[in-house]
């Protein structure tokens, strides 16, 4: 078996796009292709494409975790205001979908925030438009590809709104919702009621920004108890302690982090820390497509630097099995990963 040890990129590189891999973090319109979100927002408004170029002038200049934040929430308010219609959204996860199946994804939790839309269609015509595109893609490529869908309560929104959330999310048999939107508003205590006892699994962002408010919240969601927490960036030792002793897995979105943490080189990257205690991680994208970067390369990228070799590779991605919401798919997931690592020796 080829190891690592002697670091040559492209071997690894391409070992981190042919293994098979699970995605369990991504926000579906932020996978949204560049060139399809340059070509709907020149569609909508010719000024907000002049903003989006700024935007992005201004994230390169940008030295703090705040300014990143919210730099790239200005981003997410642009996507909202150019995806409009039905069939923009059927685009986009069709293409998200394409994306991660090129990228040897084998299974892929898309999270998205429900919402009606300018040409009349319903939260739930919304729903049922992403789960109808899963549908679709699962059967052309013979259920080699799985897909499911959590439902995101957005942390501005009122608790009406996140209870309306879960109802669809019930009604429409899906396996968790999550918590996310710009982590400036501490809500989640707000939103706790919701979450408790709700029936489903449960993912929730946690710890973004370095500041008290954010790790007072910590405590909160951990006493929660989610199934999985997002990011988990800024936390005290006592709370790095407790997400250990509970082994609460956590899903790290390596470009994300390196961004929004204003990290100098990924090898500052929190993954060590916990991979050196074997705690429950994934590795994801978080917005494939604002943060321009692929499941692949974010293996890549945590690989090569902490040095892991081909194995903790397919180690990393073997033990992600265990984290998926839909508990009747990890043995599929194992077996291909088993195979396709029998194969490579
Ligand atoms: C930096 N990391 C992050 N932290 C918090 N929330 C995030 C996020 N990345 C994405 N979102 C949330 O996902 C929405 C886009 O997808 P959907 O419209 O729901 O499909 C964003 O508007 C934001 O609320």
């Amino acid at each position: 078996m080829q190891e690592f040890d002697d670091i040559d990129d492209s071997l690894l590189l391409n070992y981190c796009k042919t293994i098979p891999k699970l995605e369990l973090h991504a926000h579906l319109n932020g996978c949204i292709r560049q060139k399809t979100f340059h070509e709907l927002l020149s569609k909508t408004s010719p000024t907000d494409l002049a903003c989006l170029l700024s935007i992005e002038e201004k994230e390169r200049l940008a030295t703090t975790s705040h300014n990143r934040m919210s730099l790239i929430f200005d981003k997410f308010a642009l996507l909202r205001s150019c995806v409009t219609k039905l069939e923009d959204v059927k685009r986009i996860t069709y293409e998200t979908l394409e994306d991660f199946y090129l990228d040897n994804v084998i299974y892929v939790e898309l999270r998205t925030n429900p919402r009606s839309l300018l040409d009349g269609s319903t939260k739930r015509d919304y729903i049922q438009c992403v789960l109808d595109v899963m549908n679709q893609f699962q059967y052309d490529h013979e259920n080699k590809f799985h897909s499911r869908l959590l439902l995101s309560i957005d942390r501005a929104q009122t608790i009406e709104q996140g209870f309306e959330t879960l109802k669809l999310a019930k009604e429409c048999s899906l396996n968790g919702i999550e918590l996310s939107g710009n982590p400036n508003y501490k809500t989640f205590n707000q939103f706790r009621p919701i979450f408790e006892n709700c029936g489903l699994l449960t993912t929730i962002h946690t710890g973004e920004l370095p500041d008290d408010e954010c790790l007072k919240e910590n405590t909160s969601i951990l006493d929660f108890k989610p199934q999985r927490l997002g990011h988990f960036n800024y936390f005290t030792p006592e709370q790095y302690e407790r997400v250990r002793r509970e082994q609460i897995p956590i899903e790290l979105c390596p470009t994300s982090n390196y961004l929004t943490m204003n990290l100098k080189h990924m090898n500052e990257h929190n993954f060590k820390r916990f991979y050196q205690m074997n705690h429950p991680l994934c590795l994801c994208t978080d917005d494939s497509g604002i943060m321009n970067c692929s499941l692949s390369t974010e293996l890549y990228h945590i690989a090569k630097a902490f040095q892991l070799n081909q194995t903790n590779v397919y180690q990393l991605m073997r033990k992600t099995c265990q984290y998926i919401f839909d508990k009747q798919l990890i043995q599929t997931c194992q077996s291909v990963l088993d195979k396709y690592e029998k194969e490579a020796r």
